[in-house]
């Protein structure tokens, strides 16, 4: 090796080194706590602060100051975080929405502390604890890392730490005390960050604000070791180091000198990028910003107050008002992540990239500078400027489709800080690239009117977000994605046009900041302010307008008022705090998790009695009888008009609501379509009112299905005068019609695991069919196979003669097939209604009647409807579920266990419900536990165990008697 190589290669393994101790501490305390601590480079950089205080300023010995800082300072302060931040928000419920918040909101506490505590100017005299030859850190790297392995593979600590890491509840029952297993994780996470900071100070500027995002950086080699595998990290971080090192020797000319210096000096941003964005994410689970973004709605006269505020600046005048020019624009920015985080429910931790980028391009058009295009005045600069950093929202608009919680917001970190490096930190742009005003605003005063017409837009453009369909489409993609997806909202597309606004609105306040400034300075969109920017927003209400103008009235005014630092500190703190507010925000979340409050303002209401004066239709006329909407609308009940010519009677499974058998009659769906309305009081065969029978098909001891058998499942019985049970795959009750949904020879697997093995399954229009079985004989993958949201390994998935094996699970809605979850899925936010109103906007029919008629159907047209979803009872949820499916008009519903959750009064109410829709034509399918419902309402019932169904046939033939087939 030559010398050269040698040495490039030395300085390589230097720099690793100092990445491969903040990639083991990163993995240490995300095992051991399941945050991903956003402020490891704050730690690092307060450690150094103090480090270098003590030595420089103090005057103590090298090491003892270093033994203060590492063994006591470093770990006190993960113990304290641990303590006060996040042990209370894992009492809370352990919701990684809150530890993200929060663990920005100490970066950003931090950031601010040492700017207020140190100065913002970045120091150059940090003592040097272990030399720059790299075979020291090397040692360090591998005592640490050798300690780790060895104290996760043979202490007790280490099987707590695994046992934690497998299952917390479970290990926590098992007696692992898994609050000092996350305090010994948060005080060795410290300790690393310390010894990072430490080691890099001598050779980086130390800075409250490039320090911890250089630590930040290297976040990398944690996120490339899958947050798992100590030793990947270290080899990715020392060959990340030597790579970049090694990079240097390379002078190619022409284009591609500039791009391999960018690259070579910042191939830890490479690795970041490709790790967060390349790379499966990690930590996806479901986090932040529904939680963190429920609308209180403003207290009265705040926005006049507000519009006051905004105002009095035109009186100052001086320093004070061109100070001020900062806020309309900052106003503007923070606007854009209440379209993206508030309203989309998207995390988005690089907006400031997308500001820096309109600034940039704005003064690039306005000077003429910009590739391929002629110099602008002003004002077109920065409407151009707009118009070319909105679709680069799609740079994290992209990674959103598949990425949720700390995954997105690793990935938007990663464009964020990419964007800084690559683009802001380029010569062209540090030279010192001025930015003049529009002719005739040239003077503070001017300009801040300006911005407030500009503002005044933007606030317009927000609000008509959070408007209609489109607004009411976001806010149920906040609030449950699937349940979104589910409703036939175009997810992706959402998310994409949620960060294309989002980016356009942050560039149009880049360019008005960059304006304000007369300049554009790369450091005013450095990574660090989108950070304390989603903090500010978060704390102070994402979706709110006003919270975003108050908070850039806050951050503006604090830091201008005071020394720097201040606002950064005051929005860490609120973060830090933020969701331990008792009925804050987060209750959305808690609401949307499905821990619903037992009782709630409304109660269950007599849906038997609504239906049935709805099948008379003595209130609303035959136009409005209670026909499904999406039948209604289209005429298309097939099963309904077969049945009104004459279906037998005689097919009613035994055990069918008498309210059935009045629908079924030709009465109900008839009327509905032909006119003639109901009779009065509609009553089946035995003179039972309508309604009043399914209570009787649905005795007051519910049955369960059994759990699961050992060896083959019963065989059942066959009664005299019916038909024996078929084989599997044959219909027992086959309609002469072909049915609306088929699935032929479905496979499903899950790793190597096997959950469907080849079902055949038909859904006949005008039929309710039903799925039985034990616990993980497959009913679920198959319904979500049918739903959309699992893709089966073999066969396919037909919705008459089309094959939707492919299809996502929105466009199944949009062609007809709705569904409804296990888990309630109803968008907290949004009022009973308006969960119905995002069915029918997004469903099969666009029908105006829908929402009304469906709202009048499941009973939620009183009082109710104006209710937001959150807090209100199960049972109510169930319906506004429900109802939600129906306005999309769909021909296939399918249910997942809707009876969970249910009392046997709200069981029956819904056995009436669904035996009205089968008899009005529509085919469902339902996967239930509860026997007695399927008895009650099923006309046949297919029976699967381990991943196939192995009987079919009628309810009372595969289901037996009640008394026969009582379960535990
Ligand atoms: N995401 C998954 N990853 C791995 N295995 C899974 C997954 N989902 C389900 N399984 C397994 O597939 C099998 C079938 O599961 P499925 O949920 O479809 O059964 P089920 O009949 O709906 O059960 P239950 O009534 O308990 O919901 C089970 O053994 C289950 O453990």
């Amino acid at each position: 090796m030559s010398s050269l190589t040698y040495d490039l290669t030395l300085a390589g393994l230097s720099v690793g080194a100092a990445a491969a101790l903040s990639g083991i501490g990163l993995i240490v305390t995300y095992r051991a706590t399941g945050v991903l601590n956003f402020a490891h480079g704050a730690i690092a950089m307060v450690c150094a602060y103090v480090l270098r205080g003590c030595v420089v300023e103090w005057g103590w010995p090298l090491w003892w100051a270093a033994a203060l800082t590492l063994l006591v300072v470093a770990p006190g302060l993960g113990v304290v975080l641990e303590r006060f931040v996040f042990r209370p928000l894992s009492v809370l419920g352990g919701d990684p929405a809150r530890a993200l918040v929060a663990s920005i909101g100490v970066f950003v506490l931090l950031v601010g502390g040492a700017a207020l505590l140190w100065g913002p100017g970045a120091r150059d005299d940090a003592p040097v604890l272990v030399s720059a030859d790299p075979w020291g850190q090397l040692a360090v790297v591998a005592v640490l890392g050798a300690a780790v392995a060895a104290v996760v593979r043979r202490t007790r600590f280490g099987r707590e730490l695994r046992a934690i890491v497998d299952d917390r509840r479970l290990a926590v029952l098992g007696g692992v005390d898994a609050d000092r297993v996350a305090a010994a994780g948060w005080a060795f996470g410290s300790f690393t960050a310390g010894l990072t900071g430490v080691l890099l100070a001598p050779y980086v500027r130390l800075d409250p604000y490039g320090l911890p995002l250089l630590v930040m950086e290297v976040v990398a080699v944690a996120v490339a070791a899958r947050m798992r595998a100590p030793a990947v990290a270290v080899a990715v971080a020392l060959g990340v180091g030597v790579a970049q090192s090694q990079l240097t020797r390379l002078h190619p000319s022409g284009w591609g000198e500039p791009l391999l210096h960018a690259v070579g000096a910042n191939l830890f941003v490479v690795a970041l990028l490709i790790a967060a964005l390349a790379l499966p994410g990690v930590g996806a689970r479901d986090a932040l910003p529904r939680t963190a973004t429920a609308r209180t709605p403003a207290p009265p006269g705040a926005w006049l107050v507000a519009g006051v505020l905004f105002l009095l600046p035109l009186g100052f005048a001086g320093r004070d008002l061109h100070t001020a020019v900062q806020v309309p624009a900052l106003g503007v920015v923070l606007l854009s992540l209440v379209v993206v985080t508030g309203r989309g429910g998207q995390i988005s931790l690089g907006q400031a990239a997308y500001a820096g980028l309109g600034a940039l391009f704005t003064a690039l058009l306005a000077a003429g500078r910009f590739p391929g295009l002629p110099r602008l005045p002003e004002p077109a600069a920065l409407a151009a400027a707009v118009v070319l950093v909105a679709p680069l929202g799609v740079l994290t608009g992209w990674p959103a489709i598949g990425r949720r919680g700390l995954a997105l917001a690793l990935a938007t970190f990663a464009v964020g800080v990419g964007v800084s490096r690559f683009v802001f930190d380029q010569p062209y742009a540090t030279s010192g690239l001025s930015l003049g005003r529009p002719a005739g605003f040239d003077d503070d005063r001017a300009y801040y009117v300006l911005e407030l017409v500009l503002l005044g837009c933007a606030l317009t453009a927000v609000r008509a977000l959070r408007r209609g369909r489109t607004g009411r489409a976001l806010a149920a993609m906040r609030d449950h994605e699937s349940g979104a997806r589910a409703a036939g909202v175009r997810v992706p597309s959402l998310k994409l046009l949620a960060f294309v606004c989002g980016a356009a609105l942050a560039a149009l306040g880049g360019g008005m900041l960059g304006m304000g400034l007369r300049a554009f300075d790369p450091d005013a969109y450095d990574p660090v302010r989108s950070l304390l920017w989603f903090a500010a927003v978060v704390v102070l209400g994402a979706d709110s307008a006003l919270g975003a103008l108050l908070a850039a009235a806050l951050l503006v005014g604090l830091d201008a008022g005071t020394r720097g630092g201040v606002a950064a500190a005051v929005i860490g703190v609120l973060a830090v705090l933020v969701g331990r507010f008792p009925g804050g925000p987060y209750e959305a979340l808690r609401a949307a998790a499905g821990r619903l409050r037992p009782g709630g303002p409304v109660g269950p209401t007599p849906l038997g009695a609504r239906v049935r004066r709805l099948l008379r239709g003595p209130d609303t006329g035959p136009a409005a009888a209670p026909v499904p909407t999406g039948a209604t609308a289209t005429g298309a009940g097939p099963r309904g008009n077969r049945r009104g010519k004459g279906t037998p009677e005689g097919r009613r499974a035994p055990g069918r609501p008498a309210g059935r058998s009045a629908a079924t009659g030709g009465r109900a769906g008839r009327g509905a379509r032909d006119g003639p309305p109901a009779p009065p009081s509609a009553e089946d065969a035995s003179g039972r009112p309508l309604g009043e029978g399914a209570a009787h098909g649905v005795p007051e001891g519910r049955r369960r299905a059994p759990a699961a058998p050992e060896g083959p499942p019963p065989v059942p019985r066959r009664t005299a005068g019916s038909p024996a049970v078929r084989p599997v795959g044959a219909s027992a009750a086959a309609p002469a019609s072909s049915p609306v949904l088929t699935a032929r020879a479905l496979y499903a697997r899950y790793g190597g695991f096997t959950a469907l093995g080849g079902v055949d399954l038909e859904l006949p229009a005008g039929r309710v069919t039903a799925v039985v079985g034990p616990n993980g004989a497959g009913k679920s993958t198959l319904f979500h196979c049918l739903a959309g949201t699992v893709r089966p390994a073999r066969g396919s998935v037909r919705f008459g003669a089309r094959d939707i094996t492919r299809m996502p699970a929105h466009s199944r809605t949009r062609l007809g097939i709705a569904r409804t979850f296990q888990h309630l899925a109803v968008f907290p936010t949004l009022t009973v209604a308006e969960n119905v109103r995002v069915g029918a906007e997004q469903g099969r029919v666009r029908d105006a009647g829908a929402v009304e008629r469906t709202l009048r159907l499941l009973g939620l047209d009183g009082p109710v409807r104006a209710l937001p979803a959150a807090g209100l009872p199960t049972g109510t949820l169930r319906r506004v579920e429900l109802a939600r499916a129906l306005a999309a008009g769909p021909r296939v519903l399918l249910l997942d266990e809707p009876a969970a959750g249910l009392d046997t009064a709200e069981v029956a109410a819904l056995a009436r419900i669904l035996g009205a829709l089968a008899a009005d034509g529509m085919a469902l399918l339902v996967v239930e536990h509860d026997l007695d419902l399927v008895a009650g309402v099923a006309d046949v019932v297919h029976v699967m165990a381990a991943g196939r169904i192995v009987a079919s046939g009628p309810p009372g033939h595969v289901l037996g008697t009640p008394e026969g087939a009582s379960g535990p």
